[in-house]
């Protein structure tokens, strides 16, 4: 069984982890650019990358070269304030960084099962693989909007899938929902897993054992192709 490469990253304060975060998604963007004249980005949304985004936008690479889309999508538009896609344009897409080349997910389509041609054909623009992926995960063990319970979860946790996107028009935490597969997001050269607070360390810690349909972050912790770096902050 192939180890996966999983290194662990503490910091002290929230203020640190998300600089810490920044300056590592920087790094990989940069090495993207100096390598294949372009780099690609998926980000998540939530409570968590926030002050990642504020601290990434400031910093000075060739953004005009960098491609950023979402990890997932509530479907909503963009106007609404439970949007990722607008969490991403206010706090990411700022600055030097206002420069990026945004890659949504959300279209006027009713449902997002409706969605997916739209959104996959909006994906082929980028620069494949992704240089970078940063994840949230939530206290159920969910990544991107890949949920416990989740009709076609089985289907978006095949690494082998060619699969690229994932729809649950029921709503999820409040939204119907338009995921990446755990098979697109592998196609990636690093994954960058950021979370906050002594309950999320914990879910990681059962991840280690629990099924993925139990806990679909065990997935990430599993597979053996991608780096995964975990940054963690107790605040
Ligand atoms: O609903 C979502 O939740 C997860 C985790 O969010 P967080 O607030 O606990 O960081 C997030 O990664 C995902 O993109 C979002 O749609």
């Amino acid at each position: 069984m192939i180890v996966p490469d999983i290194t662990n990253h503490r910091h002290a304060t929230a203020e640190v982890f998300a600089q810490a975060v920044a300056d590592r998604i920087a790094k990989q963007l940069r090495l993207g650019v100096e390598d294949h004249g372009a780099a690609s980005l998926a980000v998540p949304g939530g409570t968590t990358p926030g002050p990642i985004f504020d601290a990434l936008a400031k910093m000075q690479l060739c953004w005009a070269r960098v491609a950023v889309t979402l990890t997932d999508e509530r479907w909503v538009p963009v106007s609404d304030r439970s949007s990722n896609e607008a969490l991403v344009r206010h706090r990411l897409l700022q600055g030097p960084a206002a420069e990026a080349h945004m890659i949504g997910l959300y279209d006027a389509s009713p449902k997002p099962s409706l969605g997916i041609p739209g959104a996959e054909t909006a994906l082929r623009q980028l620069s494949r693989p992704l240089d970078a992926v940063l994840l949230g995960m939530g206290g159920d063990g969910h990544f991107a909007s890949l949920f416990p319970g989740l009709p076609d979860l089985a289907e978006g946790l095949n690494p082998e899938s060619a699969t690229i996107c994932i729809a649950s028009d029921a709503p999820i935490n409040g939204q119907p929902r338009l995921s990446l597969s755990l098979g697109f997001l592998l196609r990636s050269r690093l994954i960058l897993l950021a979370i906050r607070g002594a309950d999320k360390l914990a879910v990681i810690e059962r991840a280690k054992t629990a099924a993925a349909s139990e806990l679909p972050i065990a997935a990430i912790l599993r597979q053996g192709r991608v780096p995964v770096e975990i940054h963690f902050t107790e605040e």
